[in-house]
């Protein structure tokens, strides 16, 4: 008998989780507390920005394979499905470093009362070590007692824009369990991998909560680590790129996660360094990850040098209309959560400037953020009459771009490339003052 499968949340993480679930071949039943969303869900429509997702959504919700509800005190999924995944956010905590755990809690709580019959509760959500064995007892404490529910923690680690072709074919799989059968429940609902000898790591609750924020940490780590040789660079001379490159060939460094720019963003890495540190702390290892905290201060930096750079390409920023090329954290996504482009583009305005913002995804989003920026339908339309343009985000239409391609537009021919992705001799050649970032520039 094949299981039936629940995904507790139907933000990026379980609608694809879910999706997913259902290009395996279970029988999945989405639940959000947002009804707009899974109205929009049950309607085969994908409330935000995923390649290859909506044709996977619309597909299975034809079929029939899946379904999204809202189910306040979780007693549908509950009488019917196996296995539960829980895959609400943890955000940072409002007015704190901490992880806000208030949602995890609800729903791992409220499911454990809503669940009559026997099952297992999986969680997916990024939390701090420590959370998933309490959150077992509190299963244990509130679960019926004529039902068998326990819990297991199995993060994940899937990259936005990678989403589906991650969740089917993970590099690796972790599971922290204190119980045999709960793996092989696992075990079964990730059978396809398995059969193609994805690794399978079976491990401690604390454990598997480490690893994940562990894997973020250490990418948060390397990309701030090439940033921190941009500032070197930048103060005496060097290219960034060709070092990031050197370095990168040495297979024990590898060359991925060392693009210096603006930094990195998102709903994940900027918030998980935060809670680990916040973490650790909290257990009384305060020093132990202090270096986070500076991880997470040059990534900052970063923003603030991408806001420098321009007043001083411009003498100064007030009056002065500039065109902001992506304000997403990355290309393929429409999400601006703590969006380095997004954050760069209102320090801009907040000093005076002019500011058009083209997104090829990202604008509505970044409009509900910020409203008070100019959004614009093209590239052209925020190039024009422009003084300084900055590319923030590295979509592809981004990447393409050429200095004939703004001719006759801009005002200025005036650009700083946020993300040392344009070659910056054509644009040199062709009269245009270009920064970039990890350059010298005298005076700048
Ligand atoms: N976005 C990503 O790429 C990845 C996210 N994660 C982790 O996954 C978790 C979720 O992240 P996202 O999907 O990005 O967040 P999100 O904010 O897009 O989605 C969370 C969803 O949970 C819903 N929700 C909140 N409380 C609920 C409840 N009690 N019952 C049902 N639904 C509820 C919200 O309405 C929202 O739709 C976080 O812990 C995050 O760190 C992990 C790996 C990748
Ligand atoms: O926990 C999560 O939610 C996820 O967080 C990241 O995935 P994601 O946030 O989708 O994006 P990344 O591709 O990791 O990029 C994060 C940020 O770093 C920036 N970045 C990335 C690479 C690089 O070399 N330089 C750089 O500045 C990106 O522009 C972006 O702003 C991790 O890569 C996933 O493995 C993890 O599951």
């Amino acid at each position: 008998m094949t299981l039936n499968i629940s995904v507790i949340g139907t933000g990026y993480l379980g609608a694809t989780h879910a999706a997913c679930m259902a290009e395996l071949g279970f029988d999945v039943i989405g639940v959000d507390v947002d009804p707009e969303k899974i109205d929009s869900l049950s309607r085969g429509e994908l409330p935000f920005h995923e390649p290859g997702l909506p044709e996977l959504i619309r597909k299975h919700v034809d079929s029939g394979k899946l379904r999204f509800i809202t189910d306040p005190d979780y007693s549908t999924v509950g009488a019917w499905a196996d296995v539960h995944f829980v895959a609400v956010g943890t955000p940072q905590q409002p007015g704190g470093t901490g992880a806000d755990l208030t949602y995890v809690d609800a729903a791992t709580v409220g499911l454990a009362e809503g669940i009559t019959k026997d099952s297992l509760i999986v969680g997916k959500s990024t939390v701090p070590v420590g959370t998933a064995r309490r959150l077992a007892g509190l299963v244990e404490e509130k679960s019926r007692d004529a039902v068998n529910v326990s819990l297991s923690w199995n993060p994940e680690f899937l990259r936005e824009g990678f989403a589906v072709k991650d969740t089917l074919t993970p590099d690796r799989l972790v599971v922290g369990t204190d119980s045999d059968a709960d793996e092989a429940v696992l075990r079964e609902v990730y059978a396809e991998a398995l059969e193609r000898e994805t690794p399978w790591i079976s491990t401690d609750f604390e454990t598997a909560e480490l690893v994940k924020v562990a894997a973020n940490a250490f990418l948060a780590t390397k990309i701030s680590f090439i940033n921190a040789f941009s500032e070197v660079t930048e103060a005496v001379g060097g290219n960034i790129t060709t070092l990031a490159d050197a370095i990168g060939f040495d297979t024990r460094i590898g060359r991925k996660f060392l693009n210096a720019g603006v930094g990195f963003g998102g709903g994940c890495l900027p918030k998980d360094i935060r809670a680990l540190q916040t973490r650790v702390s909290e257990l009384g290892l305060d020093h132990t990850m202090t270096f986070l905290d500076e991880m997470d201060k040059i990534n900052l930096r970063r923003r603030e040098r991408v806001v420098t750079l321009s007043e001083n390409i411009l003498d100064e920023l007030a009056g002065k209309r500039i065109a902001v090329l992506g304000v997403t954290f990355k290309p393929l996504s429409d999400d601006v959560r703590d969006s380095p482009g997004l954050d760069v583009a209102n320090r801009l305005y907040t000093a005076g400037a002019e500011v058009s913002v083209y997104d090829p995804e990202g604008n509505a989003n970044a409009a509900k953020r910020f409203p008070r920026l100019e959004y614009v339908e093209s590239l052209a339309d925020a190039a024009k009459d422009a003084d300084l343009v900055v590319l923030t985000t590295e979509w592809n239409e981004f990447k393409e771009l050429t200095p004939a391609g703004l001719d006759g537009l801009v005002a200025q021919k005036r650009f700083v490339d946020a993300r040392n992705v344009l070659p910056a001799a054509d644009w040199e050649k062709a009269g245009w003052t270009f920064a970039q970032l990890g350059r010298f520039y005298d005076g700048l």
